[in-house]
Protein backbone atom coordinates (compact mmCIF):
# COMPACT_ATOMS: atom_id res chain seq x y z
CA UNK A 1 0.00 0.00 0.00
CA UNK A 2 2.57 2.93 0.79
CA UNK A 3 4.60 1.66 -2.43
CA UNK A 4 1.56 2.81 -4.33
CA UNK A 5 0.68 5.98 -1.85
CA UNK A 6 4.58 6.40 -2.84
CA UNK A 7 4.46 6.41 -6.54
CA UNK A 8 0.48 7.94 -6.24
CA UNK A 9 2.59 10.98 -4.70
CA UNK A 10 5.28 11.36 -7.04
CA UNK A 11 2.84 11.10 -10.09
CA UNK A 12 1.10 13.55 -8.58
CA UNK A 13 3.92 16.10 -8.33
CA UNK A 14 4.51 15.59 -11.82
CA UNK A 15 1.39 16.59 -12.65
CA UNK A 16 1.24 19.39 -10.81
CA UNK A 17 4.47 21.07 -11.99
CA UNK A 18 3.73 19.87 -16.00
CA UNK A 19 -0.04 21.94 -15.32
CA UNK A 20 1.93 24.89 -13.53
CA UNK A 21 4.18 25.03 -16.73
CA UNK A 22 1.25 24.83 -19.24
CA UNK A 23 -0.41 27.66 -16.90
CA UNK A 24 2.84 29.83 -17.38
CA UNK A 25 3.37 29.36 -20.65
CA UNK A 26 -0.58 30.07 -21.37
CA UNK A 27 -0.26 32.91 -19.51
CA UNK A 28 2.64 34.55 -21.01
CA UNK A 29 1.11 33.80 -24.21
CA UNK A 30 -1.19 35.73 -23.95
CA UNK A 31 0.76 38.74 -22.19
CA UNK A 32 2.87 38.62 -25.01
CA UNK A 33 -0.10 39.15 -27.35
CA UNK A 34 -1.33 42.35 -25.54
CA UNK A 35 2.01 43.60 -24.98
CA UNK A 36 2.17 43.26 -28.44
CA UNK A 37 -0.77 45.23 -29.60
CA UNK A 38 0.31 47.61 -27.04
CA UNK A 39 3.51 48.44 -29.07
CA UNK A 40 1.62 48.68 -32.02
CA UNK A 41 -0.30 51.40 -30.80
CA UNK A 42 1.78 53.09 -29.42
CA UNK A 43 4.00 53.33 -32.87
CA UNK A 44 0.97 53.81 -34.72
CA UNK A 45 -0.11 57.35 -32.38
CA UNK A 46 4.23 58.05 -32.42
CA UNK A 47 4.21 57.94 -36.44
CA UNK A 48 0.76 59.92 -36.68
CA UNK A 49 1.76 62.60 -34.14
CA UNK A 50 4.84 62.31 -35.82
CA UNK A 51 3.23 63.79 -39.03
CA UNK A 52 1.83 66.76 -37.34
CA UNK A 53 4.46 67.68 -35.59
CA UNK A 54 6.30 67.89 -38.75
CA UNK A 55 3.33 69.24 -40.92
CA UNK A 56 1.79 71.55 -38.79
CA UNK A 57 4.18 74.00 -36.80
CA UNK A 58 0.83 74.15 -34.51
CA UNK A 59 0.68 71.21 -33.65
CA UNK A 60 -0.03 71.37 -30.00
CA UNK A 61 -4.00 70.94 -30.87
CA UNK A 62 -3.63 68.23 -33.04
CA UNK A 63 -1.56 66.53 -30.12
CA UNK A 64 -4.19 67.06 -27.59
CA UNK A 65 -6.66 65.79 -30.50
CA UNK A 66 -4.41 62.79 -30.38
CA UNK A 67 -4.00 62.19 -26.96
CA UNK A 68 -7.59 62.40 -26.29
CA UNK A 69 -8.48 59.45 -28.15
CA UNK A 70 -7.09 57.31 -25.67
CA UNK A 71 -8.19 59.18 -22.82
CA UNK A 72 -5.22 58.98 -19.23
CA UNK A 73 -3.56 56.22 -20.09
CA UNK A 74 -1.10 58.22 -22.49
CA UNK A 75 1.27 60.33 -19.68
CA UNK A 76 2.59 62.84 -21.96
CA UNK A 77 4.01 63.50 -25.51
CA UNK A 78 7.26 65.64 -25.76
CA UNK A 79 9.24 66.41 -28.04
CA UNK A 80 13.29 67.03 -27.71
CA UNK A 81 14.83 68.47 -30.16
CA UNK A 82 18.32 67.54 -32.11
CA UNK A 83 20.20 68.94 -29.07
CA UNK A 84 18.72 67.18 -26.31
CA UNK A 85 16.62 69.96 -24.86
CA UNK A 86 13.07 69.07 -23.94
CA UNK A 87 11.19 72.00 -25.91
CA UNK A 88 7.84 70.40 -26.08
CA UNK A 89 5.60 68.73 -23.63
CA UNK A 90 1.48 68.44 -23.84
CA UNK A 91 1.66 68.94 -19.69
CA UNK A 92 2.97 71.74 -19.59
CA UNK A 93 2.75 74.87 -22.17
CA UNK A 94 5.14 77.11 -20.89
CA UNK A 95 7.56 74.54 -20.65
CA UNK A 96 11.45 75.89 -19.99
CA UNK A 97 13.90 73.52 -21.91
CA UNK A 98 14.85 70.79 -19.66
CA UNK A 99 17.97 69.30 -20.95
CA UNK A 100 17.30 65.11 -21.89
CA UNK A 101 19.87 64.96 -23.82
CA UNK A 102 21.66 62.23 -21.16
CA UNK A 103 18.59 60.17 -21.89
CA UNK A 104 18.89 56.73 -23.76
CA UNK A 105 15.88 57.08 -25.24
CA UNK A 106 17.41 60.40 -26.82
CA UNK A 107 21.02 59.19 -27.93
CA UNK A 108 19.74 55.75 -28.99
CA UNK A 109 18.58 57.86 -32.07
CA UNK A 110 21.23 61.03 -32.28
CA UNK A 111 23.73 58.06 -32.58
CA UNK A 112 22.31 56.26 -35.53
CA UNK A 113 20.83 58.99 -37.21
CA UNK A 114 20.02 56.90 -40.84
CA UNK A 115 18.15 54.83 -38.45
CA UNK A 116 14.12 55.05 -38.19
CA UNK A 117 13.31 52.74 -35.76
CA UNK A 118 10.50 52.42 -32.36
CA UNK A 119 12.67 52.14 -29.04
CA UNK A 120 10.97 51.21 -26.34
CA UNK A 121 12.79 52.87 -22.77
CA UNK A 122 13.14 51.10 -19.95
CA UNK A 123 11.33 53.09 -16.81
CA UNK A 124 12.61 56.43 -16.00
CA UNK A 125 11.36 58.86 -13.44
CA UNK A 126 9.88 61.42 -15.82
CA UNK A 127 11.61 65.10 -14.69
CA UNK A 128 8.28 66.89 -16.13
CA UNK A 129 5.79 64.03 -15.46
CA UNK A 130 7.25 62.66 -11.78
CA UNK A 131 6.34 59.32 -12.85
CA UNK A 132 7.76 56.81 -13.65
CA UNK A 133 6.71 56.01 -16.71
CA UNK A 134 8.12 53.92 -20.26
CA UNK A 135 9.20 55.91 -23.48
CA UNK A 136 8.38 55.05 -26.99
CA UNK A 137 9.98 56.82 -29.26
CA UNK A 138 10.81 57.64 -33.20
CA UNK A 139 13.21 60.33 -34.30
CA UNK A 140 12.12 63.04 -35.89
CA UNK A 141 14.20 63.57 -39.32
CA UNK A 142 14.26 66.94 -41.25
CA UNK A 143 15.94 67.30 -45.20
CA UNK A 144 17.64 64.01 -43.99
CA UNK A 145 18.90 65.04 -41.55
CA UNK A 146 18.49 64.12 -37.82
CA UNK A 147 16.26 67.13 -35.59
CA UNK A 148 15.05 65.25 -32.74
CA UNK A 149 13.02 63.08 -30.75
CA UNK A 150 9.26 62.11 -30.40
CA UNK A 151 8.57 61.11 -27.28
CA UNK A 152 5.38 59.27 -26.03
CA UNK A 153 4.84 58.23 -22.29
CA UNK A 154 2.75 55.66 -20.97
CA UNK A 155 3.39 54.81 -16.83
CA UNK A 156 4.88 51.42 -15.86
CA UNK A 157 1.64 51.12 -13.82
CA UNK A 158 -0.53 50.41 -17.67
CA UNK A 159 1.03 47.26 -17.63
CA UNK A 160 1.60 46.22 -13.88
CA UNK A 161 -2.12 47.20 -13.28
CA UNK A 162 -2.95 45.10 -16.00
CA UNK A 163 -1.02 42.51 -15.18
CA UNK A 164 -2.02 43.03 -11.23
CA UNK A 165 -5.85 41.75 -12.65
CA UNK A 166 -4.49 38.15 -13.54
CA UNK A 167 -4.24 36.00 -10.73
CA UNK A 168 -0.84 34.06 -10.83
CA UNK A 169 -0.83 33.54 -7.18
CA UNK A 170 0.40 35.21 -4.31
CA UNK A 171 3.84 33.92 -4.95
CA UNK A 172 3.46 34.33 -8.76
CA UNK A 173 4.18 37.41 -10.47
CA UNK A 174 4.60 38.46 -14.06
CA UNK A 175 7.13 40.69 -15.92
CA UNK A 176 7.99 42.71 -18.91
CA UNK A 177 12.03 43.04 -19.16
CA UNK A 178 14.35 44.51 -21.57
CA UNK A 179 16.86 42.56 -23.99
CA UNK A 180 19.12 45.12 -21.75
CA UNK A 181 18.25 43.74 -18.77
CA UNK A 182 16.24 46.13 -17.09
CA UNK A 183 12.86 45.29 -15.60
CA UNK A 184 9.97 47.43 -17.96
CA UNK A 185 7.05 46.45 -15.61
CA UNK A 186 6.24 43.94 -13.02
CA UNK A 187 3.64 42.89 -11.37
CA UNK A 188 4.27 40.97 -8.23
CA UNK A 189 4.29 40.47 -4.70
CA UNK A 190 7.49 41.81 -3.62
CA UNK A 191 7.87 45.49 -3.55
CA UNK A 192 9.88 46.13 -6.67
CA UNK A 193 8.58 49.24 -8.15
CA UNK A 194 10.83 51.49 -6.32
CA UNK A 195 13.85 49.91 -7.78
CA UNK A 196 13.02 50.89 -11.70
CA UNK A 197 15.92 51.73 -13.08
CA UNK A 198 18.28 50.29 -10.70
CA UNK A 199 17.45 46.79 -10.81
CA UNK A 200 18.80 44.72 -13.20
CA UNK A 201 17.70 41.23 -14.28
CA UNK A 202 20.76 38.35 -13.71
CA UNK A 203 21.83 37.45 -17.67
CA UNK A 204 22.39 33.87 -16.98
CA UNK A 205 18.32 33.74 -17.51
CA UNK A 206 17.47 31.76 -20.92
CA UNK A 207 15.85 34.73 -22.96
CA UNK A 208 18.87 36.63 -22.43
CA UNK A 209 20.72 34.29 -24.73
CA UNK A 210 19.57 35.16 -28.60
CA UNK A 211 20.38 31.54 -29.37
CA UNK A 212 17.65 30.66 -27.97
CA UNK A 213 14.37 29.78 -28.87
CA UNK A 214 11.84 32.52 -28.42
CA UNK A 215 10.07 30.80 -26.43
CA UNK A 216 10.89 28.51 -23.52
CA UNK A 217 10.72 27.09 -19.42
CA UNK A 218 13.45 27.89 -16.89
CA UNK A 219 13.31 27.55 -13.20
CA UNK A 220 15.23 28.83 -10.30
CA UNK A 221 15.67 31.17 -7.73
CA UNK A 222 14.30 34.59 -8.07
CA UNK A 223 17.19 37.64 -7.92
CA UNK A 224 14.26 39.78 -6.10
CA UNK A 225 13.11 37.80 -3.36
CA UNK A 226 15.08 34.54 -3.51
CA UNK A 227 12.59 32.29 -4.16
CA UNK A 228 12.31 29.10 -5.82
CA UNK A 229 10.06 29.65 -9.22
CA UNK A 230 9.11 27.89 -12.32
CA UNK A 231 8.88 30.82 -15.50
CA UNK A 232 8.14 30.58 -18.83
CA UNK A 233 9.21 33.36 -21.40
CA UNK A 234 8.06 34.86 -24.76
CA UNK A 235 10.46 36.48 -25.87
CA UNK A 236 9.53 40.56 -28.67
CA UNK A 237 12.48 40.08 -30.26
CA UNK A 238 12.09 43.20 -32.35
CA UNK A 239 10.85 45.44 -29.24
CA UNK A 240 13.20 44.14 -27.45
CA UNK A 241 11.34 42.71 -24.67
CA UNK A 242 10.64 39.47 -23.01
CA UNK A 243 7.32 38.47 -21.30
CA UNK A 244 8.15 36.57 -17.97
CA UNK A 245 5.62 34.47 -15.97
CA UNK A 246 6.80 33.39 -12.89
CA UNK A 247 4.61 30.97 -11.07
CA UNK A 248 5.66 29.72 -7.03
CA UNK A 249 5.67 25.97 -5.99
CA UNK A 250 4.03 27.58 -3.24
CA UNK A 251 1.03 28.26 -4.70
CA UNK A 252 0.99 25.93 -7.45
CA UNK A 253 1.78 23.21 -5.29
CA UNK A 254 -0.61 23.57 -2.57
CA UNK A 255 -3.33 21.73 -3.77
CA UNK A 256 -1.05 19.02 -4.61
CA UNK A 257 0.51 19.29 -0.88
CA UNK A 258 -3.22 18.90 0.32
CA UNK A 259 -3.77 16.10 -1.61
CA UNK A 260 -0.47 14.49 -0.45
CA UNK A 261 -1.36 14.91 3.19
CA UNK A 262 -4.46 13.25 2.71
CA UNK A 263 -3.12 9.94 0.98
CA UNK A 264 -0.68 9.70 3.71
CA UNK A 265 -3.04 10.49 6.62
CA UNK A 266 -5.49 7.75 4.87
CA UNK A 267 -2.95 5.31 4.13
CA UNK A 268 -1.67 5.77 7.63
CA UNK A 269 -4.86 5.12 8.79
CA UNK A 270 -5.65 2.01 6.71
CA UNK A 271 -2.18 0.75 8.84
CA UNK A 272 -2.99 1.14 12.03
CA UNK A 273 -6.35 -0.48 11.06
CA UNK A 274 -4.35 -3.23 9.65
CA UNK A 275 -1.87 -3.30 12.10
CA UNK A 276 -4.84 -3.89 14.60
CA UNK A 277 -6.66 -6.65 12.60
CA UNK A 278 -3.43 -8.58 12.14
CA UNK A 279 -2.85 -8.24 16.32
CA UNK A 280 -6.48 -9.39 16.71
CA UNK A 281 -5.69 -12.04 14.75
CA UNK A 282 -2.52 -13.39 15.83
CA UNK A 283 -4.08 -12.99 19.55
CA UNK A 284 -7.64 -15.06 18.52
CA UNK A 285 -4.96 -17.45 16.60
CA UNK A 286 -2.70 -17.77 19.80
CA UNK A 287 -5.75 -18.35 22.36
CA UNK A 288 -7.00 -21.09 19.24
CA UNK A 289 -3.71 -22.56 19.52
CA UNK A 290 -3.21 -22.55 23.04
CA UNK A 291 -7.00 -23.87 23.07
CA UNK A 292 -6.33 -26.63 21.03
CA UNK A 293 -2.87 -27.60 22.35
CA UNK A 294 -4.79 -28.05 26.07
CA UNK A 295 -7.66 -30.10 23.83
CA UNK A 296 -4.44 -32.26 22.25
CA UNK A 297 -3.11 -32.95 25.86
CA UNK A 298 -6.37 -33.60 27.47
CA UNK A 299 -6.78 -35.59 24.61
CA UNK A 300 -3.62 -37.64 25.02
CA UNK A 301 -4.39 -37.71 28.76
CA UNK A 302 -7.49 -39.43 27.91
CA UNK A 303 -5.86 -42.04 25.43
CA UNK A 304 -2.97 -42.53 27.87
CA UNK A 305 -5.60 -43.57 30.90
CA UNK A 306 -7.91 -45.58 28.21
CA UNK A 307 -5.37 -47.22 27.16
CA UNK A 308 -3.15 -47.80 30.91
CA UNK A 309 -3.88 -50.14 33.60
CA UNK A 310 -3.69 -47.68 36.31
CA UNK A 311 -2.39 -49.28 38.70
CA UNK A 312 0.39 -51.50 36.92
CA UNK A 313 0.93 -48.93 34.09
CA UNK A 314 0.38 -51.63 31.70
CA UNK A 315 -1.76 -51.96 28.88
CA UNK A 316 -5.33 -51.94 29.95
CA UNK A 317 -7.60 -54.71 28.31
CA UNK A 318 -9.54 -52.87 25.80
CA UNK A 319 -5.66 -51.72 24.18
CA UNK A 320 -4.19 -54.89 24.67
CA UNK A 321 -6.91 -56.65 22.56
CA UNK A 322 -6.21 -54.09 20.12
CA UNK A 323 -2.70 -54.58 19.90
CA UNK A 324 -3.73 -58.51 19.86
CA UNK A 325 -5.49 -57.71 16.64
CA UNK A 326 -2.98 -55.67 15.04
CA UNK A 327 -0.28 -58.56 15.60
CA UNK A 328 -2.48 -60.93 14.38
CA UNK A 329 -3.37 -59.14 10.67
CA UNK A 330 0.53 -58.06 10.92
CA UNK A 331 1.86 -62.39 10.89
CA UNK A 332 -1.02 -62.88 8.43
CA UNK A 333 0.75 -60.52 6.28
CA UNK A 334 4.16 -61.80 6.95
CA UNK A 335 3.62 -65.43 7.36
CA UNK A 336 4.67 -65.65 11.14
CA UNK A 337 4.10 -66.73 14.46
CA UNK A 338 2.31 -65.28 17.28
CA UNK A 339 1.81 -65.94 20.27
CA UNK A 340 -0.50 -65.09 23.59
CA UNK A 341 0.54 -66.36 27.40
CA UNK A 342 -2.36 -65.75 30.34
CA UNK A 343 -1.19 -65.47 33.78
CA UNK A 344 -2.99 -65.67 36.70
CA UNK A 345 -1.58 -65.31 40.23
CA UNK A 346 -2.27 -68.13 42.04
CA UNK A 347 -4.52 -67.83 45.45
CA UNK A 348 -4.03 -64.03 45.47
CA UNK A 349 -7.28 -63.70 47.58
CA UNK A 350 -5.09 -65.20 49.75
CA UNK A 351 -3.02 -61.90 49.94
CA UNK A 352 -5.62 -59.93 50.05
CA UNK A 353 -7.29 -61.54 52.40
CA UNK A 354 -4.13 -61.85 54.83
CA UNK A 355 -1.97 -58.58 54.44
CA UNK A 356 -5.25 -56.27 53.13
CA UNK A 357 -5.66 -54.75 49.65
CA UNK A 358 -2.88 -52.27 49.92
CA UNK A 359 -0.53 -55.02 50.33
CA UNK A 360 -2.15 -56.33 47.12
CA UNK A 361 -2.12 -53.97 45.29
CA UNK A 362 1.74 -53.59 45.64
CA UNK A 363 2.31 -56.85 44.62
CA UNK A 364 0.34 -57.03 41.78
CA UNK A 365 3.13 -53.72 40.96
CA UNK A 366 5.89 -55.93 41.85
CA UNK A 367 4.71 -59.05 39.78
CA UNK A 368 3.74 -56.92 36.61
CA UNK A 369 7.51 -54.97 36.98
CA UNK A 370 9.21 -58.75 37.62
CA UNK A 371 6.94 -59.62 34.16
CA UNK A 372 7.84 -57.00 32.13
CA UNK A 373 11.61 -56.78 32.81
CA UNK A 374 11.94 -60.63 30.78
CA UNK A 375 10.10 -59.19 27.71
CA UNK A 376 10.83 -57.80 24.46
CA UNK A 377 9.97 -54.15 23.53
CA UNK A 378 7.54 -54.90 21.30
CA UNK A 379 5.68 -58.24 23.26
CA UNK A 380 2.75 -56.58 24.32
CA UNK A 381 1.57 -57.14 28.16
CA UNK A 382 -2.29 -56.32 29.42
CA UNK A 383 -4.00 -56.54 32.43
CA UNK A 384 -7.50 -58.29 31.76
CA UNK A 385 -8.50 -57.99 34.79
CA UNK A 386 -7.85 -58.81 38.53
CA UNK A 387 -5.31 -60.81 39.01
CA UNK A 388 -5.07 -62.30 35.80
CA UNK A 389 -2.83 -60.90 32.72
CA UNK A 390 -2.33 -61.52 29.02
CA UNK A 391 1.24 -61.50 27.09
CA UNK A 392 1.26 -61.32 23.34
CA UNK A 393 4.52 -62.35 21.77
CA UNK A 394 5.32 -61.67 17.91
CA UNK A 395 7.26 -63.42 15.71
CA UNK A 396 7.75 -66.44 18.57
CA UNK A 397 6.47 -69.91 18.06
CA UNK A 398 5.06 -72.64 20.70
CA UNK A 399 8.67 -73.48 21.47
CA UNK A 400 9.80 -70.14 22.17
CA UNK A 401 6.68 -69.11 23.89
CA UNK A 402 6.72 -71.85 26.65
CA UNK A 403 9.92 -71.14 27.14
CA UNK A 404 9.21 -67.38 28.06
CA UNK A 405 6.52 -68.54 30.09
CA UNK A 406 8.48 -71.24 31.88
CA UNK A 407 11.04 -68.15 32.86
CA UNK A 408 8.42 -65.82 33.95
CA UNK A 409 7.24 -68.58 36.03
CA UNK A 410 10.02 -69.05 37.63
CA UNK A 411 10.99 -65.70 38.20
CA UNK A 412 7.80 -65.37 40.26
CA UNK A 413 8.06 -68.55 42.03
CA UNK A 414 12.04 -67.66 43.03
CA UNK A 415 12.05 -63.90 43.44
CA UNK A 416 9.75 -63.10 46.81
CA UNK A 417 8.20 -59.73 46.19
CA UNK A 418 9.44 -56.98 48.83
CA UNK A 419 6.08 -55.44 50.24
CA UNK A 420 5.71 -52.99 53.74
CA UNK A 421 4.23 -56.18 55.49
CA UNK A 422 7.42 -58.07 54.65
CA UNK A 423 8.99 -60.19 51.85
CA UNK A 424 5.35 -62.17 50.20
CA UNK A 425 6.07 -65.20 47.86
CA UNK A 426 3.23 -66.23 44.89
CA UNK A 427 3.43 -67.82 42.18
CA UNK A 428 1.99 -67.85 38.93
CA UNK A 429 -0.21 -70.36 36.39
CA UNK A 430 0.31 -69.50 32.81
CA UNK A 431 -1.44 -71.16 29.77
CA UNK A 432 0.24 -71.02 26.43
CA UNK A 433 -1.42 -70.78 22.81
CA UNK A 434 0.45 -70.31 19.56
CA UNK A 435 -1.05 -70.00 15.67
CA UNK A 436 0.89 -69.26 12.62
CA UNK A 437 0.38 -67.14 9.95
CA UNK A 438 -2.60 -65.74 11.60
CA UNK A 439 -4.94 -68.53 10.63
CA UNK A 440 -7.39 -68.05 13.34
CA UNK A 441 -9.49 -65.85 15.41
CA UNK A 442 -8.05 -63.79 18.38
CA UNK A 443 -11.36 -65.26 20.22
CA UNK A 444 -9.66 -68.68 19.09
CA UNK A 445 -6.47 -67.77 20.40
CA UNK A 446 -7.50 -65.88 23.42
CA UNK A 447 -9.72 -69.32 24.21
CA UNK A 448 -6.75 -71.99 23.78
CA UNK A 449 -4.84 -69.49 26.21
CA UNK A 450 -7.22 -69.87 28.42
CA UNK A 451 -8.26 -73.48 28.22
CA UNK A 452 -4.20 -74.27 29.05
CA UNK A 453 -4.18 -71.59 32.28
CA UNK A 454 -7.11 -73.64 33.53
CA UNK A 455 -5.38 -77.08 32.77
CA UNK A 456 -2.58 -75.31 34.62
CA UNK A 457 -4.82 -74.55 37.87
CA UNK A 458 -6.35 -77.61 37.93
CA UNK A 459 -2.78 -79.42 37.42
CA UNK A 460 -1.85 -77.79 41.02
CA UNK A 461 -0.59 -74.13 39.83
CA UNK A 462 2.59 -72.45 39.43
CA UNK A 463 2.92 -74.61 36.42
CA UNK A 464 2.96 -73.66 32.61
CA UNK A 465 0.53 -75.68 30.47
CA UNK A 466 0.26 -75.39 26.27
CA UNK A 467 -3.02 -75.20 24.61
CA UNK A 468 -3.16 -76.50 21.05
CA UNK A 469 -5.61 -76.30 18.41
CA UNK A 470 -5.95 -80.38 17.79
CA UNK A 471 -6.61 -80.38 21.54
CA UNK A 472 -9.55 -78.11 20.84
CA UNK A 473 -10.35 -80.04 18.22
CA UNK A 474 -9.80 -83.37 20.15
CA UNK A 475 -11.33 -81.74 23.59
N1 LIG B 1 -5.32 -56.05 45.79
C1 LIG B 1 -5.99 -56.26 44.69
N2 LIG B 1 -6.72 -57.39 44.58
C2 LIG B 1 -7.43 -57.63 43.47
C3 LIG B 1 -7.46 -56.72 42.41
N3 LIG B 1 -8.24 -57.24 41.41
C4 LIG B 1 -8.70 -58.43 41.81
N4 LIG B 1 -8.22 -58.70 43.07
C5 LIG B 1 -8.46 -59.81 43.89
O1 LIG B 1 -7.87 -60.96 43.34
C6 LIG B 1 -8.53 -62.08 43.88
C7 LIG B 1 -8.76 -63.17 42.89
O2 LIG B 1 -9.16 -64.28 43.53
P1 LIG B 1 -9.70 -65.56 42.83
O3 LIG B 1 -10.32 -65.23 41.52
O4 LIG B 1 -10.61 -66.27 43.78
O5 LIG B 1 -8.49 -66.45 42.60
P2 LIG B 1 -7.21 -66.77 43.42
O6 LIG B 1 -7.40 -66.42 44.79
O7 LIG B 1 -6.07 -66.03 42.76
O8 LIG B 1 -7.09 -68.27 43.22
P3 LIG B 1 -6.67 -69.05 41.90
O9 LIG B 1 -6.74 -68.07 40.74
O10 LIG B 1 -7.63 -70.10 41.81
O11 LIG B 1 -5.28 -69.46 42.16
C8 LIG B 1 -9.82 -61.53 44.49
O12 LIG B 1 -9.70 -61.59 45.93
C9 LIG B 1 -9.89 -60.11 44.00
O13 LIG B 1 -10.54 -59.27 44.99
C10 LIG B 1 -6.72 -55.55 42.55
O14 LIG B 1 -6.67 -54.67 41.68
N5 LIG B 1 -6.01 -55.37 43.73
Amino acid sequence: MWVFVINEIKHERVLATDAARNDAMNLATAFEAHVHSVIRLMDTVLLDMREDVLEHADFAGYVDEELAVYGNFLTQLAVIDKDGRLVFSNLDANIKPVDLSDREHFRVHRDHPGEDRLFISKPVLGRVSKQWTIQFTRPIHQDGEFAGVLVLSIPTSFFADYYQQINVGPNGSIALVGTDRSLRAIAAGAPVVGRYGRFKVPEDKPYFDPNAPARGYYEGVSAIDGEYRLGAYRRLADDGVVVVVLLSPKDFMAAFDERRELLIASAGIISLLLAAVALLIFVLSNRYFQSTEKLRQAHDQLAQLANTDVLTGVSSRRSFLTGLEAELARARRHDESLSLLMLDIDHFKRVNDVYGHPIGDAVLKQFTATCASMLRAHDLFGRLGGEEFAIALPHTDLDGARSVAEKIRMAIEQAPLTTAAGNIEITVSIGVAQTHAGQHEIDQLIAWADKALYDAKHGGRNQVRVGRPEDEAEG
